[in-house]
């Protein structure tokens, strides 16, 4: 039995990943020692820990039957190892991966993730991905200000926000004028009325001009990171309903406290990512010092 694991370390405007080759699923990876992974003490360090694994060797049997039109499967865990449907930041990071270990070939590779299949293509240089359909809660629950939910960030009283489907939970709030990005804390988890059944991740969107906003980000599992790729895609598909320009193809600039991304609304509600992917270092964990 080998007494040490491979690991690579990326990241995509400074949300950063574990990626773990478990190419034939031999290994598995267990909520437990996913988060000893991502722990930035006494671990590698990182927002989530992405399991690289032949989509044939799965666990779930959804994401198995994709294997005929996805070789690898991206399997996404939070830091506090919990599994998430979909990362987009990550995709890119998994894409960079496979181009680099000779995994994939040519400008685009189809990844299996529990959402479902995605191409992510190379985008001058990072990669682009569409992670669409997105979804709205029912419209009829929006309220007339498009609108469906109320959230506590800190001590501040509660702002509005709109529930956004990427696949995975996302709740945009729209920051009031007067407010400043930088005076939020996003130190605790925000309290979000309705309480969304699995968890959330929390944007707050401030508007910077004409198709560009800028965020920071409470992400479900990990606490606030300094990007997220389907939380970028939710802004920019919230900005874009309050603005009653959902229809229109818009792009955006959004800008993170890790960098910048850009988003494309495309038809049937897709939406495209794009951004950087950076493999920063490779290394071997000591099996000891993880739980199984
Ligand atoms: N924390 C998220 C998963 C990671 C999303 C984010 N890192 C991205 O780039 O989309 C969740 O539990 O749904």
């Amino acid at each position: 039995m080998a007494d040490r694991l491979a690991f690579t370390k990326g990241h995509g405007t400074e949300n950063d990943f574990v990626l773990v080759p478990d190419l034939d699923g031999t290994v598995g990876l267990s909520p437990a020692r996913a988060a000893a992974l991502a722990d930035r003490r006494a671990g590698v360090g990182g927002d989530g820990v992405i399991r690289v694994v032949r989509t044939a060797a799965a666990d779930e049997a959804d994401v198995r039957e994709t294997a005929d039109r996805a070789e690898w499967f991206m399997d996404y865990r939070n830091a506090d190892g919990s599994l998430a449907e979909m990362c987009g930041n990550g995709t890119r990071v998994f894409a960079e991966y496979l181009r680099r270990e000779g995994l994939a070939a040519g400008d685009a590779v189809v990844v299996a993730t529990r959402r479902g299949p995605v191409e992510v293509r190379s985008d001058g240089d990072g990669w682009a991905v569409d992670l669409g359909p997105w979804a709205l809660a029912d419209p009829g629950t929006a309220d007339r200000d498009g609108f469906d939910a109320l959230v506590h960030v800190g001590a501040d009283d509660p702002f509005s926000a709109l529930s956004v489907d990427m696949g995975n939970p996302h709740t945009v709030v729209a920051l009031p004028e007067g407010l400043d990005l930088d005076d939020l804390d996003l130190t605790r988890v925000p309290v979000v009325n309705p309480v969304p059944a699995h968890g959330t991740n929390v944007e707050v969107v401030r508007p910077i001009g004409p198709g560009h906003i800028a965020l920071r980000v409470h992400e479900r599992g990990v606490g606030e990171t300094r990007s997220c790729g389907t939380g970028a895609c939710a802004a920019a598909v919230a900005t874009s309903f309050w603005a009653g320009a959902l229809d229109t193809g818009s792009t955006w600039v959004v800008d993170v406290p890790g960098g910048r991304l850009r988003v494309r609304l495309l038809p049937d509600r897709g939406v495209e990512l794009a951004g950087p992917a950076v493999l920063v270092a490779d290394g071997m964990v000591d099996l000891a010092t993880l739980p199984d």
